[in-house]
């Protein structure tokens, strides 16, 4: 295409938002109006299935769930009068809550003012917060705010190690909405022995984010935590940013909530309209299916030219990759559908993988976000006068040209700025771009049975390491890795019980191997005599 007719192609599907100032392009896509005609009805019909959804079907047909998240955003739209009023009063909540810890009202017991949050959660109950909270926290933030999002002990050791003294000020989230994930009670387990290693009650320092009548709102009320905070059966972990989840934090961080609900709201009217050049996520639902084939045989790419939205692909990561890497569709037919998300931020990755989006294995589109607000005040000359903000636009243009000049997709998507409303509107573009775009491909985008799996194999490796440990000290005597799997009953878990000694051995656990470790199956397994 010449540059008269591709300049011609970038008006003809530019997008625009006026009350936002958001741009999206998507002219570097190379669909033609051919595949778009071909793809008119399945949007046609995903737009019909969206408003059902909104309107309180049960979209997530599996669990029997409503899909309520844009309820959040417009408790008008809510199905029942109880349910606004639940929104709304939550958000009220929120905001009173905000006031009591800010002014000391509500405070630790032995200082005046909590100084630090210690959010505990994880997937989609750490990911939008932790996203949040890169890009808006302001400099002047009435609290800083730290996370444990893994069952990592040395992580934890490091947060903890982080806080030191400030535990005394720290105002505890914790965030489940099960109330049940292990990896998130593992957290709270170890905060709640460091408060107590130092004195500290930590039931006046903990606040629980969960679902009604969760084992962990059940423990919050039962201790007399602080408060506990609603998280609703029909708002999905991965889209519960603009729910309790994400709001509590961030509106403790001093970052404007109601700004950010309102910025979602407004992206939420916009992608309700049913025509694919007036609806921005309409359009990226279509771009994604052009460009892997309805099937995500391509990647998505996403490098924001914006340091503060570094967290943004991460985030995106588990939105279209929960919603969307399904093995059957909504027929139960065996599909194993998809969409690979990975990033990082320009021009940074421009330095390190670029080199192979531009010249190797063709495999991915990309989706470049341009910030048009260098910083707030002006900006010295570097050379020529121009500043580094020039200097970002132009590498973001140099790679977008330098892509399609190699026969790869892009899109690109610009915000006036990195705002509390744009980042609400950037969330939900998304949110309702893969709502989409799983209707288009006929997946149930609202479940993830595929966790389940590895949630449950890991319990099973678990239950293995109690029994193993109790048969090695009850045997007296040293067992080789194939009589202990026999005497647990489990003769065909050899390498797992392997696996799991080995863990306990290099910690200097109940138990310790004898032999080459370079010959796992000459290993023997005795009790570790503790040396006093
Ligand atoms: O909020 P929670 O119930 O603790 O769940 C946290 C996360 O863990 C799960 O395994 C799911 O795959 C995620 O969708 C969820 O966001």
């Amino acid at each position: 295409m010449d540059a008269a007719a591709l300049w011609q192609r970038y008006q003809d599907w530019l997008y625009y938002h006026p009350e936002l100032g958001m741009y999206l392009d998507v002219s570097r896509m190379g669909f033609d109006d051919g595949f778009v005609d071909r793809l008119t009805p399945a949007l046609t019909q995903a737009f019909q299935s969206m408003a059902a959804l909104e309107a309180g079907a049960i979209a997530n047909p599996d669990e029997q769930r409503m899909v309520g998240h844009y309820w959040l955003r417009n408790s008008d739209l809510a199905p029942t009068p109880a349910l606004k009023q639940d929104i709304d009063q939550t958000l009220a909540d929120i905001t009173t809550f905000t006031h009591q810890i800010h002014s000391g009202a509500v405070r630790p017991p032995s200082a005046s003012r909590f100084t630090h949050i210690l959010s505990i959660g994880i997937g989609g109950s750490a990911l939008g917060p932790q996203f949040v909270s890169e890009a808006l926290t302001p400099a002047d933030a009435p609290l800083q705010i730290t996370f444990i999002d893994n069952s990592d002990p040395a992580g934890i050791d490091r947060i903890l190690a982080k806080l030191g003294d400030h535990l005394s000020t720290t105002l505890v989230l914790v965030v489940s909405k099960s109330g049940g994930t292990p990896e998130t009670r593992n957290g709270m387990v170890e905060v709640q022995h460091a408060y107590q290693q130092q004195g500290l009650v930590f039931a006046r320092h903990a606040v629980a984010i969960t679902g009604d009548g969760s084992s962990l709102d059940q423990q919050a009320k039962t201790e007399g935590w602080i408060t506990t905070f609603p998280m609703h059966d029909w708002v999905g972990g991965r889209t519960s940013q603009l729910s309790a989840v994400g709001l509590v934090s961030a509106s403790l961080l001093g970052i404007d909530i109601q700004a950010m609900v309102q910025g979602a709201k407004i992206m939420d009217e916009a992608t309700r309209i049913p025509q694919l050049k007036q609806n921005p996520a309409a359009l990226l639902a279509l771009s994604w299916y052009y460009a892997g084939n309805g099937k995500g045989e391509k990647d998505m790419v996403v490098l924001p030219y914006k340091d503060s939205l570094l967290l943004f692909s991460r985030y995106l990561q588990q939105l279209v990759m929960e919603s969307l890497g399904k093995e059957k569709d909504l027929d139960g037919n065996t599909v194993y559908q998809g969409l690979a998300v990975y990033g990082n931020k320009g021009s940074t990755d421009q330095h390190a993988y670029v080199q192979q989006l531009r010249e190797g294995v063709p495999n991915f589109f990309a989706t470049l976000i341009e910030v048009l607000e260098d910083r707030t005040g002006p900006s010295i000359a570097i050379d020529n006068g121009a500043t580094t903000g020039d200097f970002l636009s132009g590498f973001l243009q140099g790679t977008r040209a330098a892509l399609y000049g190699n026969q790869r997709d892009s899109i690109t998507l610009t915000i006036p700025a990195v705002t509390p409303r744009l980042v609400g509107a950037l969330i939900a573009l998304y949110d309702r771009a893969v709502g989409l775009y799983g209707f288009m491909i006929n997946v149930n985008a609202y479940h993830q049975p595929g966790v389940e799996a590895g949630k449950k194999a890991a319990a099973t490796v678990l239950d293995l390491q109690t029994k193993a440990v109790a048969a090695v000290q009850a045997a007296g005597q040293a067992l080789s890795l194939t009589e202990l799997a026999h005497k647990i009953q489990a003769p065909d878990q050899v390498e797992s019980l392997y696996l799991i000694l080995r863990h306990l051995d290099a910690n200097g656990r109940s138990i310790k191997l004898i032999g080459n470790p370079a010959q796992p199956a000459t290993l023997s397994v005795e009790a570790r005599v503790e040396v006093r």
